[in-house]
């Protein structure tokens, strides 16, 4: 495990969309195709802004590009809530994905079904691979949950399925996610944290007693030497 600490979360997207565009060249100098999972919330704005910008977007061969997301709230593609539409409006409207190899969490189905959909469509991809995702990108709330991964929610030690749909009643909504297992087999695996309100969480999730139940990023343990948390000062300031 790597950690890169930016002085400003400016430079703290920069730096992560450096390290992912080496990385997809260098996975897509090798194989045919480069699979990704996006975050959702705020954090990823700026770097997708990045990866659909100039220089970053011509580096990458976005054809053969597919794209996941770890998770979503169970609300219509359109609410301003939703992580796919963010990741539309900030990434995938400005690069050259074809639209089959984007796979968002479908929140007009039964969150249930389109949970088993979701994870029927990972095995489809990844069975028999070594690795699942070739590039898992998490964020992490002030709380320290990662994807819908919430502080005393069963979710997060579900050590068998790769996805999962439950009712989150602090939101008054359903959240939909991948689990730790899909993401602890990836072959790399970055958080991008930022922000003084995350300081408290981060340093108990990186330095503290392990308590996935307080603080669910510390289920994310990848096998992989391709592990990096991309933090800026603020969030770094009580390690
Ligand atoms: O609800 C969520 O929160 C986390 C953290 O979001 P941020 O706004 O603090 O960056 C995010 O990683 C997750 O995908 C999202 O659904």
């Amino acid at each position: 495990m790597n950690i890169n600490i930016a002085d400003t979360p400016d430079e703290c997207a920069r730096e992560a969309a450096d390290w992912i565009t080496a990385y997809a060249e260098r996975v897509l100098q090798t194989r045919d195709r480069f699979t990704i999972a996006l975050s959702g919330g705020s954090t990823p704005v700026a770097l997708h802004k990045l990866l659909a910008g100039a220089p970053y977007r011509d580096r990458i061969d976005w054809k053969r590009v597919h794209v996941f997301w770890g998770d979503e709230r169970y609300v219509p593609f359109d609410d301003e809530k939703n992580n796919a539409r963010m990741g539309f409006e900030t990434l995938l409207n400005h690069v050259d994905v074809p639209s089959e190899q984007i796979h968002v969490m479908d929140t007009t189905l039964p969150p249930d079904t389109s949970m088993a959909d979701y994870g029927a469509l990972l095995h489809r991809y990844f069975d028999g691979h070594e690795h699942t995702f070739d590039l898992v990108i998490l964020g992490m709330g002030d709380d320290g949950h990662t994807l819908s991964l919430f502080p005393g929610t069963e979710v997060v030690n579900e050590e068998r399925d790769w996805t999962k749909a439950f009712f989150l009643p602090q939101q008054d909504m359903f959240r939909l996610t991948i689990t730790a297992p899909v993401v602890n087999n990836a072959a790399a695996v970055i958080f991008q944290v930022e922000g003084t309100k995350k300081a408290d969480s981060l340093k108990e999730v990186l330095q503290g007693d392990y308590q996935p139940d307080k603080y669910p990023s510390q289920r994310i343990k990848p096998k992989t030497k391709d592990f990096v948390w991309f933090l800026d000062k603020a969030a770094a300031s009580k390690l």
